[in-house]
């Protein structure tokens, strides 16, 4: 049976939900009034609540934050992912960087504050994603520190997991399969990460994914990781 809830209290400046919100961990987790600009909304909830999706998915609903240097494989262990725990049973859905831009983020450039926005947009469609109790798989660069913790800030405790692909500038710039590492050298992309822009490395990640020596692991050995570290936290069940 799924658990019906009455509606929580507003406050009465439309500013937040009460804090008896926060032991479900449904969306109304954290709304703050922090950077928005719009006055007199008032938070709208719903009977069916997060921890009702999660049972009819027998999974709970998180976002696996995916970062690293470009070539360093952050595309290819979301697929390898998403397709593993598909075959478990599980949704999941993959949010990647470059195909964001083609889309949701077209009007944004690779300018710091322009990545900012960019994994500002990500990381509240991840929450959304992790609300509606699907396993979201965010795959971009996101070189900054402060905006990858803002995205952790947002979601309930636990639910934000960063992965950190912590491959060599040297083994994704041989990899360089779209060629980008070789036109920033030559000076005809500017602002190309590790090359002439920043990229600052998690400091206490989840989950490092590293070279063994010179030995990369495949694919499915890096998804087996991730869903381990899920199992083991409870997330593959409701
Ligand atoms: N200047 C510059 N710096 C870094 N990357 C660049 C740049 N210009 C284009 N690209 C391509 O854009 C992809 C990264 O997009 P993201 O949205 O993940 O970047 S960011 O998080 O906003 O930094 C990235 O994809 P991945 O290689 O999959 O990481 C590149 O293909
Ligand atoms: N575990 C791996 N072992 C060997 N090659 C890999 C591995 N992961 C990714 N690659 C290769 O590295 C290149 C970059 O991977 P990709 O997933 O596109 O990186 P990113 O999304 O971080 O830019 C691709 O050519 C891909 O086939």
């Amino acid at each position: 049976m799924f658990s019906l809830k009455t509606s929580g209290e507003v406050n009465s400046n439309g500013g937040g939900i009460s804090s008896s919100d926060e032991s479900n961990g449904s969306i109304c987790h954290e709304i703050s009034t922090k950077g928005r600009r719009s006055m007199n909304i008032v938070w709208h909830k719903c009977s069916v609540e997060k921890i009702d999706r999660q049972e009819l998915l027998q999974q709970k609903g998180c976002v696996i934050w995916i970062t690293g240097l470009s070539g360093s494989g952050k595309s290819t262990l979301a697929c390898s992912l998403t397709r593993a725990l598909h075959s478990r049973g599980k949704l999941t859905y993959v949010l990647d960087g470059d195909n964001l831009r083609h889309g949701l983020n077209s009007d944004l450039t690779f300018k710091a504050e322009d990545r900012a926005e960019n994994i500002r947009r990500i990381g509240e469609v991840a929450k959304l994603f992790s609300d509606s109790g699907v396993i979201c798989i965010a795959s971009v660069i996101s070189p900054y520190r402060k905006d990858r913790d803002a995205c952790r800030s947002i979601l309930p405790d636990g639910d934000f997991i960063e992965v950190f692909m912590d491959m060599p500038l040297h083994v994704c710039e041989a990899r360089d399969p779209k060629g980008l590492y070789k036109l920033a050298r030559a000076g005809k992309i500017e602002g190309f990460t590790g090359v002439d822009d920043p990229y600052e490395p998690p400091l206490n990640s989840e989950i490092i994914i590293q070279m063994e020596g010179e030995v990369c692991s495949s694919p499915e050995v890096m998804a087996e990781k991730v869903i381990s570290y899920l199992d083991a936290k409870g997330y593959l069940q409701a």
